[in-house]
């Protein structure tokens, strides 16, 4: 029976893997949310690792408010760095493999394609800082690591774009919505299938991936997709207007579609439509 702790349980990705622990018998989750482990705490994440052996640890714990971020360094860099690098050191003296998040932020978005693992990074935001922050740290650490980079991340749980949307179409709201940036909606019950999938298959090709789902969408084009995927009447459909900006304190890359050539020896991709569609005919 393999032992997997998965810190920041009660997020977005943490609640996906929640959902699929049941189909997976052989292993022994142990899921702590913020409550139960504050990974800034880092005498508490020493306890943790000293009580249990854990074979997995994955990070799902993140300071993830993009705009806020630019408000609150410090503490962006303290739950998306520090409490990384402390995780991973934590890690290393008990034997753990760990799983970490970053994101498709890292970038700058100059890039005309895809971005592959080790093109360069060059963070514009502040969270895309703390973010690449974590990864360096983690890297300096050990080998044991996965660092998985995805975007756009979506579920039923949680806050996120596409729960906005839905929200604010069934109000008929007026929609405006930035064609400024491309990259790829990612359903984030996806990426908790591959984290599971690394850990049952004993997988040892650590690293860096990038994982989102295929193609790619401007925010303005997956809101169109997401309304369309609610099925409304003519009469109770919003306005949706694209905008070429639209105005925000962070920056975002313009371009942050991320290349699946690697982790596809990992798992299959599926397109972000094929995916919104499975999800949004269970959940509205
Ligand atoms: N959301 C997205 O679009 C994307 C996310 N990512 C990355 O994916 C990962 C998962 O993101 P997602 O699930 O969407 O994020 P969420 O914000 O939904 O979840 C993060 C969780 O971490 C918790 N948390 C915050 N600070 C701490 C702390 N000090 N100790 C323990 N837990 C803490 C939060 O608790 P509370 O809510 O109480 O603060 C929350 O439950 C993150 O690493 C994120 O950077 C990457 C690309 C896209
Ligand atoms: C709410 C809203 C946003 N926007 C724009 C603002 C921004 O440019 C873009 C995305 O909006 P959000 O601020 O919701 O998304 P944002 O917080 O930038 O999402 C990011 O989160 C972090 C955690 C990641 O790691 C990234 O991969 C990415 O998913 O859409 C509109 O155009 N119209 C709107 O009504």
């Amino acid at each position: 029976m393999k032992t997997v702790l998965v810190t920041g349980a009660n997020g977005q990705l943490g609640q996906c893997i929640q959902k699929i622990q049941t189909q997976h018998t052989d292993i022994a989750f142990h899921f702590a949310s913020i409550n139960e482990l504050d990974i800034t705490d880092t005498k508490k994440v020493q306890e943790f690792f000293e009580n249990q052996h854990f074979d997995y640890c994955v990070n799902c714990a993140a300071y993830t408010n993009v705009e806020l971020a630019e408000d609150e360094e410090d503490k962006a860099f303290l739950v998306n760095a520090e409490a990384a690098k402390h995780l991973a050191e934590a890690c290393k003296k008990h034997n753990t493999t760990l799983i970490h998040i970053s994101t498709d932020y890292v970038f700058d978005g100059e890039k005309t394609s895809p971005y592959v693992e080790t093109d360069a990074t060059n963070p514009i935001s502040v969270y895309g800082a703390s973010k690449l922050k974590g990864e360096t740290y983690i890297q300096e650490v050990f080998d044991a690591y996965f660092i998985i980079r995805t975007s756009w991340l979506y579920a039923e749980f949680g806050k996120n774009f596409y729960k906005t949307m839905v929200q604010k179409a069934k109000e008929k709201a007026n929609l405006t919505i930035t064609t400024e940036q491309t990259g790829t909606p990612t359903n984030a019950n996806d990426l908790a299938a591959l984290i599971v999938k690394i850990i049952q298959t004993n997988n040892t090709d650590y690293g860096i991936y990038h994982f989102s789902n295929d193609g790619e969408a401007t925010w303005y084009d997956f809101t169109k997709e997401i309304i369309q995927n609610l099925h409304l009447a003519e009469a109770d459909q919003p306005s949706l207007k694209p905008v070429d900006t639209y105005k925000t304190k962070a920056a975002r890359p313009k371009n942050s579609v991320l290349d699946k050539t690697k982790v596809r020896n990992i798992i299959e991709t599926i397109s972000w439509q094929e995916s919104l569609r499975n999800l949004m005919k269970n959940h509205q």
